[in-house]
């Protein structure tokens, strides 16, 4: 769906992002990692002109994207940033309306959509006509994505829009997102310095250094087999296990036919998030249950265990 290649943009005669070639498919969720300074904002604004190449090409749905009309570019992208970027005096649901408004809209489209809007990102009705200092952070940032998704864009373009929130809160909007991905079939590119937000959305990572990519694939390739020391560095070589962790859920873990009383973990839970009820809890077992919360089986602790030696042993 989008094509870089082998695209340079210099600042002041130093390549912010140099001779960069990447694919990003349609309905992938794509995220850039690296260190600060690495282009991945850079890259990132390429996509929608907010930064223009200066070398090679850059290609939407097989069109240059320098051919196109770059507010109709824009309009087929939406582009949710840590900052927000609210007006601070339109009502959230006026914030929400920026694009169908610009698109032309009928009113009752509009209000139908925000409400849709409001209700996926978890915001009930009674947020529309508040102004955005009325609003927590993480409400803010959930305006803002929902600002992103309005006109049903056909990429989603994410610059650290989780950044600046408490974990729990950033959990929760990184589950939203993953949802939101899974129901719409969005092409999604998001960029992040967290390597576990990265692992948790990721269909592919690409990760870069001094504007170069360093390697892109799965989250699994990334951790089992990574290209160079860089790359294993990265991602950590001594908490390899406990992040493969992240790749897996306790519901595909779970002991069939198996099953006992006690709280229960829900089956899209993470195993590394398993992981930390088995300590707080001190227990060695815990009860899964499926999306309807009926009984799906029985997480063993020791299983994880053994799953994580297992990861460990494999990748050194
Ligand atoms: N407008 C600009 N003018 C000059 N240099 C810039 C500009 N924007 C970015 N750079 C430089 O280009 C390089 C890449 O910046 P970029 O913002 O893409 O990195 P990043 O990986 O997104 O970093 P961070 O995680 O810190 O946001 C950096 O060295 C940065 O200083």
């Amino acid at each position: 769906m989008i094509q870089f290649n082998q695209v340079s943009k210099y600042y002041h005669g130093n390549a912010a992002v140099s001779d960069l070639t990447l694919h990003i498919g349609r309905g992938d969720f794509t995220v850039l990692i690296g260190t600060s300074g690495s282009g991945k904002s850079t890259t990132l604004k390429m996509i929608n002109r907010l930064v223009e190449h200066d070398e090679g090409s850059i290609t939407f749905a097989d069109e240059e994207i320098r051919a196109l009309d770059i507010k109709a570019l824009r309009r087929r992208m939406g582009y949710a940033i840590q900052s927000i970027g609210l007006f601070p005096h339109w009502s959230v649901e006026k914030n929400i309306a920026t694009v169908p408004e610009l698109l032309g809209w009928s009113k009752a489209q509009i209000a139908s959509r925000v409400s849709e809007l409001l209700a996926l990102l978890g915001l009930d009705d009674s947020f529309r006509q508040r102004r955005p200092h009325q609003l927590s952070g993480g409400q803010q940032q959930r305006v803002g994505v929902a600002r992103a998704l309005a006109a049903d864009p056909e990429v989603l373009l994410m610059d650290e829009p989780f950044g600046a929130l408490d974990p729990v809160t950033r959990t929760a909007l990184q589950q939203e997102m993953l949802r939101i991905h899974q129901l719409s079939g969005r092409t999604i590119v998001l960029v992040t310095h967290d390597i576990d937000e990265a692992l948790f959305l990721a269909d592919k990572i690409v990760l870069m250094d001094g504007g170069k990519v360093m390697q892109q694939g799965t989250p699994l390739e990334m951790l089992t087999q990574p290209a160079s020391d860089f790359v294993r560095d990265f991602f950590g070589r001594n908490e390899l296990g406990v992040r493969l962790l992240s790749l897996g859920q306790a519901g595909n873990m779970a002991r069939r036919g198996e099953w006992l009383e006690g709280e229960t973990i829900p089956a899209t839970m993470t195993l590394r998030e398993a992981l930390s009820q088995f300590i707080s809890r001190q227990q060695e077992k815990l009860p899964v249950v499926d999306e309807q919360g009926k009984p799906l089986g029985v997480l063993w602790f020791s299983d994880l265990l053994r799953q994580r030696r297992a990861s460990n042993a494999t990748t050194g």
